[in-house]
C-alpha cells in the first residue's frame, strides 16, 4: 500500500489512424481515482469509453499524458514491470466474460493467482473463498459452457480480484445480462468492491447502475467531465 492514489490518468491523449486521416479519441484526458473511489464512465457510443479503459489498464500506450497506477508512472516502465502491475495492481471485467472454456470455474480464478507467482493451494483456496462470496458454492468444478451467463459473469468478477487489485477497471460488465440478473451481478460486484477498498472505473450505458455509484464522468471532447 502507498499514499498514492490507485489511478491517475494526466493530460492522456489517444488517436487512431484510420483511411479517412487521424482520429483524435482523447485530447488530453484527467482522471484520479481515491482508494475505495467507485466511478461510472456513462458516454455516448464512440467517444473513448473503451479507450480510456485500455489506457488505464496498461493495455495500449496514450500518445501523450501519462497513465500513473499507484504512484508509478507507466510510461517510464519496461513492458515486463507494465505486465507485473496488470497481474497484480490491475482488475479487469469485460462485458463477455472471457473466462477460459477448458479450465473449471476454481481454475478461471486460480490461475491469474499462479501467474503472479501464488502457490497452487493458496490459489484454489482463494479461488473458492471468492466464489462462495459470490454465491458459487457447489459450482467450483463446472467450466464456463456448464454456467449461467449471470454465473460467468460473477466468475470473471471473482477473477478480476482475485489478486487483490488497486484498481478495477469494468467495460459494461453486466451489460449481456438481462435486467434482474445484472440488477443482482452489478450488486455484489459494487458490494466486493467497497467491501476490499478496491477503487473502480466501470463503463456502462445503464444510468439506473451509474447512479448507485459514488459519481458520474463523461467524455466530452476527448476530455474526461463531470456527467
Ligand atoms: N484500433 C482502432 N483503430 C481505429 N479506430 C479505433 C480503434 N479503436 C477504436 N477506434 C475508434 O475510436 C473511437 C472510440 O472507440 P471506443 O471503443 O473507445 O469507444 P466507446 O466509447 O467505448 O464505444 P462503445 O460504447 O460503442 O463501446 C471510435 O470512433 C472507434 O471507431
Amino acid at each position: 500500500m502507498n499514499d498514492h492514489p490507485p489511478l491517475r490518468l494526466a493530460g492522456v491523449e489517444r488517436r487512431y489512424r484510420t483511411e479517412a486521416g487521424e482520429l483524435p479519441v482523447l485530447r488530453g484526458a484527467d482522471l484520479t481515482l481515491s482508494a475505495g473511489e467507485i466511478v461510472a464512465l456513462v458516454a455516448p457510443s464512440g467517444t473513448g469509453k473503451s479507450t480510456l479503459l485500455h489506457l488505464a489498464g496498461l493495455l495500449e500506450k496514450p500518445d501523450g499524458g501519462e497513465v500513473h497506477v499507484a504512484g508509478r508512472a507507466a510510461g517510464s516502465l519496461s513492458d515486463e514491470a507494465r505486465t507485473a502491475i496488470r497481474r497484480t495492481t490491475i482488475g479487469f471485467v469485460y462485458q463477455f466474460h472471457h473466462l477460459l472454456p477448458e479450465f473449471t470455474a476454481e481454475e478461471n480464478i486460480a490461475l491469474p493467482q499462479m501467474a503472479a507467482g501464488v502457490a497452487r493451494g493458496a490459489a484454489g483456496a482463494r479461488a473458492r473463498e471468492l466464489l462462495a462470496a459470490f454465491g458459487l458454492t457447489g459450482r467450483e468444478s463446472h467450466r464456463p459452457g456448464k454456467l449461467s451467463g449471470g454465473e460467468q459473469q460473477r466468475v470473471a468478477i471473482a477473477r478480476a480480484l482475485a489478486n487483490r487489485p488497486r484498481v478495477l477497471l469494468a467495460d459494461e460488465p453486466t451489460g449481456n445480462l438481462d435486467v434482474g440478473t445484472s440488477d443482482r451481478v452489478f450488486a455484489e460486484l459494487l458490494e466486493q468492491v467497497r467491501g476490499h477498498g478496491v477503487a473502480a472505473l466501470i463503463a456502462t450505458h445503464n444510468p439506473e447502475l451509474a447512479r448507485r455509484m459514488d459519481r458520474i464522468v463523461t467524455l466530452r471532447d476527448g476530455k474526461v467531465a463531470p456527467a
